[in-house]
């Protein structure tokens, strides 16, 4: 997987840095964004080249703990300003808002130190350490009255909603069980990569937040407007492979969740995280297994391949359940809620971008992570590490004081 994403941020370099591509012109009042975590290896995918094709976003500042390193992104990707400190960064008025790629465990701290800074946050999964930060974080947005979106990307994808569109519209029964997946093979993640340490909110769980994500957005989102919404299943039972290095961290995590939705049906889920994939034969990497959902239903099972990226490659597979046929869907790009507005091109990043511009023009975004959906997930999160018994994650600015 890890292989898959730099393959991906490389297509995403490619393709955004044509020179057609750069010279696009901006708005007089596009929106000035700073990056907090200047290095990180996410950025070009995620901001970077989304912006370059935005006309209303522009990135003006990128911080970094080392001013070097500031000034060699700012320097590749034609960045006006570059800081040493993230510090710094925030007090610049010119920067209105921010977007947020530190590690998972400082998270929470950042974004409330750019809310109060007065900045708009765009803020990396999983939102936060756990269930209480988010509700800090949203709250701190609400007093500073900022925006705080979670950067759960793959929602934003016009195949992400027709996959809601179609589970929700009754036309394949209800909903039974759901199974999701998302997996790393063995020895792909190096081990001093910040997905391995506790203190900075690593874990296989925290990071393949996905499954769970897509799972909570499939079984509970709403069937109208196929926003998310906040519902959390009860944690039936789960375990963890403990990270051999910490054993205070999950490598792998299984879940067996149950959804009483308010109906008073039930919806039974599985998921499963890896960071350490074993290989086939010990020897070749599952690299096919990328993140995938099955929502079998009553008539008919909804396979969802490459949730996560769906812009690099995708099908909607649904297996009629009498018939046993199957049909294959892919959609690149319009879908029920962007209606027209779109390119095939557009990645995940790009459409969640899109969003964020528009909501903090005061647009109606088109799609949108509310804050419940964000507290859910991290209070989610928290009830399957305490069943697996590694315990929820501490807030990372609490460790050193306890
Ligand atoms: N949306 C998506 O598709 C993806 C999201 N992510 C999320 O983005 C975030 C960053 O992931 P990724 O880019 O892989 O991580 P990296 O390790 O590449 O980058 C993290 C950055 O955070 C900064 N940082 C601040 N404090 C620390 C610290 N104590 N230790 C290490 N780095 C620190 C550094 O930037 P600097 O020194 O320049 O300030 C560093 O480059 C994570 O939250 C991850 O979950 C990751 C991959 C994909
Ligand atoms: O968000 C992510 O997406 C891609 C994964 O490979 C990565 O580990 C994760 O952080």
């Amino acid at each position: 997987m890890a292989m898959v994403l730099q393959l991906t941020t490389f297509l995403q370099q490619y393709l955004y840095s044509r020179p057609d591509v750069k010279a696009l012109d901006k708005e007089h009042d596009a929106v000035k964004l700073g990056i907090v975590g200047g290095s990180a290896m996410i950025n070009a995918a995620a901001i970077i080249h989304p912006v370059e094709t935005h006309p209303g976003a522009k990135i003006i500042a990128v911080g970094s703990r080392d001013i070097k390193d500031a000034e060699s992104v700012a320097k590749k990707y034609n960045i006006p300003k570059a800081y040493g400190s993230y510090e710094e960064l925030l007090a610049d008025q010119d920067v209105e808002a921010v977007y947020i790629s530190v590690p998972n465990g400082l998270h929470g701290e950042w974004a409330i130190k750019s809310l109060q800074a007065g900045k708009h946050v765009l803020l990396e999964k999983p939102f936060t350490s756990n269930g209480p930060e988010a509700r800090r974080v949203f709250e701190e947005a609400d007093r500073c009255g900022k925006i705080c979106l979670e950067a759960f990307h793959w929602q934003f994808h016009p195949a992400s909603h027709v996959v809601k569109s179609l589970v929700s519209s009754g036309k394949f029964g209800d909903i039974k069980k759901t199974y999701a997946r998302m997996v790393t093979p063995k020895n792909t993640i190096p081990g001093n990569d910040i997905r391995w340490q506790w203190a900075l909110g690593g874990g296989a769980l925290m990071d393949e937040t996905y499954a769970l994500h897509s799972t909570r957005y499939y079984v509970g989102g709403d069937s109208k407007t196929l926003l998310p919404t906040g519902v959390k299943p009860v944690v039936v039972s789960a375990k963890s492979k403990p990270y051999s290095a910490d054993k205070r961290v999950d490598s792998a995590s299984w879940a067996d969740l149950r959804f009483d939705l308010e109906d008073g049906k039930a919806v039974e889920s599985k998921i499963y995280v890896d960071m350490d994939q074993p290989n086939l034969g010990f020897i070749i990497p599952k690299a096919w297994q990328l993140p995938a959902i099955e929502i079998d239903c009553e008539k008919a099972t909804v396979y969802y391949y490459n949730f996560m990226m769906p812009h690099i490659y995708h099908y909607i597979a649904i297996t009629d359940k009498i018939t046993k046929h199957v049909t294959y869907q892919k959609h690149y790009n319009y879908g029920p809620k962007w209606k027209d507005v779109g390119d095939v091109h557009w990645s995940t990043y790009r459409y969640q971008l899109e969003a964020f511009v528009d909501k903090i023009k005061g647009r109606e975004p088109k799609h949108w992570i509310i804050p419940e959906d964000s507290i859910a997930q991290m209070e989610t999160i928290d009830d399957i590490y305490e069943k697996t018994g590694l315990g929820p994650r501490p807030t990372t600015s609490q460790i050193s004081k306890n």
